[in-house]
Parts: structure tokens; sequence; C-alpha cells
């Protein structure tokens, strides 16, 4: 008789355990750090223990991994609705509740009304609107959405075609989708969930158009949910990840909406016809920044997360020989392993640490502008573009390396890898396609540029680009001095300069040859990406450099931090080492000797790996993958998952009597 059996031990698998016992920091004060402190914490584990106390979360996982389109979206729909109702019984703080969101992560089908659907009333509309229409969002008398994309435009605001037409006779917009091209596309929570949709519509008054403005539209009636007159919505089909949302269609056909309807913080039309801006004309993006800023803390979020997967895995499994007389080795032990997995460990912290900044700044902004100072706006938008654009895109990269990292079964659903994969990957197109988000950034630093060289002193983030670059000296004098955060730190921003440098000068050579501004804009796009990737590096290696050496912690965990963020920064040269030599930023010593450090500390790291990923204390139901478990029993919990396979519903599959029965007999049959 096989003792093999699904049932999971009770005890930690002994491979991870020992990885715990040897590591050289306390992993609570990490976790501590990460959170905010330790009060944070505690509440953290409190939110998780009563979230997850319920079973509906552990059926929630088979119906997300089995069920069909539909039974996701069903299911997602009753987490969202139990979600709110605990907010509601429990009297969830703010703070509290984005930390049971991010608990809960992605996959919520109501997500964009609290993502978007309120962030865009809090910054849009008047306070009389607010009273009313922010009311009743957070008391979720109406469920929203943020319709901007049009099938034929997302990228080009000044190309949405959706017009909101005054009727001063009425004191109604009138709500048109006129083309095929100008209906809503994309918007989530659109297709099935939504009663009202916030419609980023072409004001036009009297013939004359006015812009983009916000107008919220009633879509669906509050008794029964279906359709209002003149409305047309629906669901735009599945998608590779984030299925249990509804990203929808909308066509609205001479909608009228009370004049009041238009959200008139940055903009009014008074009842007679008047339309009067106050601000400057891109307050109404004030939420896509907000979203920006908050892909970044998801980006390291994902990373974190397939981190933790791939380390956890990689610790327990055991593959091959190295030692011969040994026996087969636990993979983390391959340099090329460590190779593959370290860079989104390292990562992970760096986003942490970006994230954190970034997040302060747009606060403090977000205050000004409250105030009516909208002095940081621009510094503000290019960042938050270079930035979300940067850690979307090298997390999105760095967990599929994890994923192929863990070999096959690192394919599978129930790794959890997959899936992370997926739904992370529109954090690259949404809010802002990186390649067009990066060239708003590289816009702005190219203006900076020319202040600079007319010898303006800059503040901010590119406040770099005045250094004279006649005074840079490789700080790197030898391969001691690699492991020196603040040389390391200026290689990027010498490299970050001379990109600018460069692109900066092209673009003006091709304007002086009497190319128009758009031919030498485009000629040079290439670099122009490229410079502001080179800046958005140097931030987040600046930020997390500047992070760890502000850390009050104790000095083993100060001591990890400073490799993993050594090992970020090396590595980052050794991976872009053409542009780093190209740029001057390094010489080929230089270059050898941090490749030798980028190798040498994949050892240093690996100790500590498994305490890293453990200190961002990711909860099992969190993780959703059998590879990643806190308890490391990957093999049962594998084989434990295929218990809920619906294809292992019966011994005989129905398409055998179908198919397959009458196909073998007619073989069987047949004389050939
Ligand atoms: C533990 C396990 C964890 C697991 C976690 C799993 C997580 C999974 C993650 C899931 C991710 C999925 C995400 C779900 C959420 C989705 C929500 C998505 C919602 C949306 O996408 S809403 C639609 C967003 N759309 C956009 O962003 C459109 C992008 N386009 C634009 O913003 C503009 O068109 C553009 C490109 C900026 C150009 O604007 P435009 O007006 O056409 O340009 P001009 O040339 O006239 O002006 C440029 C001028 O304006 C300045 N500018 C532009 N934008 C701003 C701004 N926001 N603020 C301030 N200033 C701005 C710009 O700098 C220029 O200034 P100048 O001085 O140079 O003129
Ligand atoms: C999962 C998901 C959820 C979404 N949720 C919402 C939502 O809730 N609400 C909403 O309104 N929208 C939503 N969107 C839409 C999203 O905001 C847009 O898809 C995004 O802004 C990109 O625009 P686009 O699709 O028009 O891309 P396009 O602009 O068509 O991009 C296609 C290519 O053209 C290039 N390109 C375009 N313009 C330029 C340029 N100026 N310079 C150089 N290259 C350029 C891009 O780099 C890209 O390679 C969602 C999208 C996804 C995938």
């Amino acid at each position: 008789m096989s003792e093999i059996t699904s049932s999971i031990p009770l005890q930690i698998n002994p491979d991870l355990q020992e990885e715990r016992d040897k590591a050289s920091f306390n992993v609570t004060e990490l976790t501590h750090i990460i959170y905010g402190g330790i009060e944070k914490t505690k509440k953290r584990k409190r939110l998780e223990k009563l979230l997850f106390s319920d079973p509906f979360f552990q059926e929630y996982q088979n119906v997300r991994a089995f069920g069909s389109r539909s039974e996701y979206y069903a299911a997602s729909v009753k987490k969202s609705t139990k979600i709110f109702k605990l907010r509601r019984q429990h009297k969830w703080t703010d703070e509290e509740y984005e930390t049971v969101l991010d608990i809960c992560h992605d996959d919520l089908a109501l997500t964009l009304h609290h993502t978007m659907f309120i962030p865009a009333l809090e910054r849009l509309a008047t306070e009389d609107q607010k009273s009313k229409w922010l009311t009743l969002a957070k008391q979720y008398k109406i469920i929203g959405t943020y319709a901007q994309t049009e099938l034929g435009h997302g990228t080009y605001l000044q190309g949405l075609e959706t017009t909101a037409t005054y009727d001063p006779q009425t004191r109604e917009f009138v709500m048109n989708t006129p083309t095929l091209s100008a209906m809503k596309w994309w918007p989530g929570s659109l297709g099935k969930s939504s009663n009202h949709a916030l419609v980023l519509a072409t004001l036009i008054i009297s013939g004359k158009k006015y812009g983009m403005h916000p107008f919220l539209v009633q879509l669906r009636s509050m008794d029964d949910h279906k359709v209002l007159p003149g409305v047309r919505v629906g669901d735009i089909g599945a998608k590779m990840g984030g299925n249990s949302v509804d990203n929808g269609y909308l066509i609205l056909d001479n909608v009228r909406i009370p004049r009041n309807n238009m959200l008139m913080k940055n903009a009014q039309v008074s009842p007679d016809g008047k339309f009067v801006t106050r601000g400057p004309s891109k307050a109404n993006y004030a939420t896509m920044m907000l979203i920006r800023v908050q892909i970044c803390t998801m980006a390291y979020q994902v990373v974190s997360s397939g981190a933790t997967i791939g380390i956890r895995y990689s610790a327990v499994r055991r593959q091959s020989k190295l030692d011969p007389q040994d026996r087969e080795p636990k993979i983390l032990e391959y340099q090329t392993q460590q190779y593959k997995i370290f860079p989104g460990l390292a990562m992970s912290y760096a986003f942490l640490f970006a994230s954190r900044s970034l997040t302060r700044k747009y606060e403090e902004a977000f205050a000004e502008i409250q105030r009516g100072d909208f002095k940081s706006l621009p510094e503000l938008h290019c960042l938050s573009s270079g930035l979300k654009s940067f850690c979307s895109e090298h997390s999105v990269r760095q967990v599929e390396i994890i994923r192929q990292s863990c070999g096959g079964h690192g394919y599978l659903n129930a790794a959890g890898l997959g899936m992370l994969v997926n739904a992370a990957a529109p954090m690259i197109t949404v809010e802002g396609e990186n390649t067009v988000m990066y060239l708003q950034l590289a816009r702005y630093i190219l203006k900076r540029f020319a202040g600079a060289m007319s010898g303006q002193q800059l503040d901010g983030s590119t406040s770099y680009l005045s250094m004279d670059p006649a005074t840079y000296v490789c700080p790197v004098m030898s391969e001691t001095d690699c492991r020196n955060l603040t040389a390391l730190c200026d290689i990027y921003r010498y490299r970050s300069y001379m990109t600018v440098c460069r692109v900066a000068r092209q673009v003006q050579h091709d304007m002086e040859s009497d190319m128009p501004q758009h031919v030498a804009i485009n000629k040079n796009l290439v670099d122009l990406v490229r410079a502001a990737k080179a800046h958005s590096y140097y931030i987040v290696v600046k930020d997390f450099v500047e992070g760890v050496d502000a850390l009050v912690a104790s000095a083993p965990v100060i001591k990890v931090l400073r490799t993993l963020c050594c090992f970020y920064a090396a590595h980052g040269i050794a991976e872009y080492s053409g542009d780093f030599l190209e740029s001057e930023a390094v010489g080929l010593h230089q270059l050898k000797w941090i490749k030798n450090l980028q190798v040498s500390l994949l050892g240093e790291i690996r100790p500590d790996a498994v305490a890293l990923v453990d200190a961002f204390d990711y909860h099992d139901i969190t993780l959703s993958s059998a590879l990643g478990c806190y308890d490391g029993n990957a093999y049962e919990r594998l084989f434990k998952s295929t218990e809920n396979d619906p294809m292992n519903k019966e011994e005989v599959h129905p398409s055998y009597y179908q198919y397959l029965k009458p196909f073998m007999e007619e073989m069987n049959k047949s004389k050939l």
C-alpha cells in the first residue's frame, strides 16, 4: 500500500528551517521596518487573521484557479462586497482599509471603485459635489468607475472623442459617443459591476471645444441594475490576467445629465454656459498621477512576492550534483540560480525605498496643490511617470525570470508565478503606456538641461544636471571602492548626465540643421527613452542608498541591507555595462571590479536569502503559491492542489464516453 498522501506535514520543511536558523539578522525587526513600525505590523496581522479565518478566502483560491471566467468574476464580486461590509462593521480607517486591499491584492472585481472612482471624486469634485457623491460612493450606495480610455485612444487624451455638449435651455450636458472609436473601452469594473461612471469627455459649449473634463453618468438602474436608456455597456472579453475584473465598453447615445454632474473643482460651466477654469490645464489629470505613484508600490509588492516564492522554493528543491560525494544540493546553492533570483530580491528592497520616497513627495506636493500651490506639479508628474515605467518594467521582467528559475513547476498555476506575471503585466500599460511616460520624463529633463545650460540653478530630482562634467572622476579607484554606495550612486548619476547631455545635444543639432522640432524629436526618441531610463535608474539607486543611510536599525539589519543595495547597484552596472562604458562613467578596470563584486555578493546574500524574503511577511493565502508557502512543503502542497482540480473529479472523464470510447471502438474495428 502506497504511503503517498496529499496531507500537508505540520512541521516546517527542515531545509527551510535550516535557512531560517542561520539568518544573520532579526527578521521581525526588518518586517517592522518594511511595514512602518511594530504597531502597523501588528495591525496588519490582526486584519489578516480576521479576513482569512473566513473559509471563503480559502474557497476563493479554488474558484480563482479552476472556475470559469464568470464564476471567478462572481466570487470576486462576493469578495469585494465582503470586504466592503467588513470595513463598515469594523469601522476601518482609510489606512486599515488600504492594508486590507494590499492583503487581498489585485483581483477585486470592484477594484476601480476604490482605486480610481473615489480618488477622482476627491480630486476633481467641488466640496458640494463631494458631500453628495463622495459620501454615496464611500458608503457603497453608488458603485463607479473611471471611464477615460476609448477604443481609438488611450494615450493621446486630446484625441478622445466622447462629447459632453452643454444645453443651456435645460441646463444639462448631452453625452454622446459619436463614432465606433469613441466608445469607452477598458475601464475596470465597467462591464457588469458599476452603476455609475466618471466619463472623461470633451466639453462643447455653443459649438466650441473646451478640452477633456469629468462627468458623472449613471449607467444602470439603482432598483434592478438594468442598463438605462441611451446607455450600452458590456464586458470586453477575457484577458491574459486579471480576469476577475469586468473591464468594459460603453456607448452613450444622447444621455442627458444635470449641469452639476460635471465635476467642477478645476473648471466650471455656469448655468448660462460660461466656461471658467481654475489652476493649471492638467489639473484634471490628477487621479492618473496618484495611480502612477501607487503602481511603484504595486511593483514592489509584485517583485517581492515573486522573490519570496522563488527563494523559498529554491531552498527546498534539490536537483543534480555539486559535490559528487554529497547529496543533491538545494538549487539555491547554484550560483546561476542566485544570479536569476537575487536581482529580484535586491530590486524588492530598492523599490520599497523608492516607492516610499515617491509617495512622501506625492503627499507633500498634494498638500500644496490642495492649498492652490501647483509649483511642484511638473516635477512630480515627471518623477512619477518615470518611476511608474521603470518599476513596472523591471518588476514584471524580473518575476518572469523567477518563474523560469522554478523549472517545470513554475509553469503550474499552483506555483502562483504565472498568475502574478499576468496580473502584473498591465502595470506596463495602464496609467500611461511606459514608453509614452518615459517620454514625458525625457521632455522634462531636456527642458531642465536647457535651463542648466543657460545658467539656471536647478533643484529637485534633476538638480544634478547643472553639474560640470569636466570635474567627474570615476570614484571607484580600487576594488574595495566598489562597495562604497555613494561612489556607485555617483556612477549612476554621471551615466544619466551623459545620456541626457548626448541626446539633448543631438536634438539641438538636428533642430539647428533646420529639421522641424517634431522630426528632430522623433529621430531621437529611442535615445530620449534611454535618457529617461538612465535618470530613473539613478533615482532608484539614490533612494535606496539614502533610505538605507537614514535607517535607524540594528547593525546586522543595516549590514544586510547595505549588501543588497551594493548588489543592486553593481548588478545594474554589470547588466547595462555598454551604457556605463559609453558614457565613461566607468572604465574597463572599474567594470571588471564591479562585475567581480556583483558575483561575489551573490555568495554573501545567499545565507540570508530566505530571511530576507520572510521579512516581507506575506500570508500564504496572499501569496497563493504551493511553491512559496511559509512551511516549505512544496511537493505536498502541489499534490494537494490536484484535489481541487475539476479534471480529477471523476475517475473517467465524460469526454471518454463522448469521443475517446467511440474512437477506440472504431479503431479496433478498423482493418487498417
Ligand atoms: C503579495 C502579492 C501582491 C500581488 C500584487 C499584484 C498586483 C498586480 C498589479 C495589477 C496591476 C493592474 C492595475 C489595475 C489598476 C488599473 C487602473 C488603470 C486605470 C487607467 O489606466 S485610467 C487611464 C489612464 N490613462 C492615461 O494614463 C493616459 C496617458 N496619457 C496622458 O497622460 C497624456 O495624454 C500625456 C501623454 C501626458 C500627454 O498629455 P497631453 O495633454 O496630450 O499633452 P500635451 O503635450 O498637451 O501637454 C503635455 C504637458 O502637460 C504636462 N502634463 C501631462 N500630464 C500631466 C500631469 N498628470 N500632471 C502635470 N502635468 C502634466 C506635461 O509635462 C507637458 O508639460 P509641458 O510644460 O512640457 O508642456
Ligand atoms: C488591464 C487594463 C486596465 C485598464 N483600466 C482602465 C481604466 O480603468 N480606465 C481607463 O480609462 N483606461 C483603462 N485602461 C486603458 C489604459 O489606460 C490604456 O491602455 C493605456 O493608457 C495605454 O493606452 P493605449 O492602449 O491607447 O496604448 P497606445 O497608445 O495605443 O500604445 C500602443 C503603442 O504605441 C506607442 N505610442 C503611442 N503614443 C506614442 C507616442 N506619443 N510616442 C511614442 N510611442 C507612442 C506606445 O508606446 C505603444 O508601444 C486599462 C488598460 C488595461 C490593459
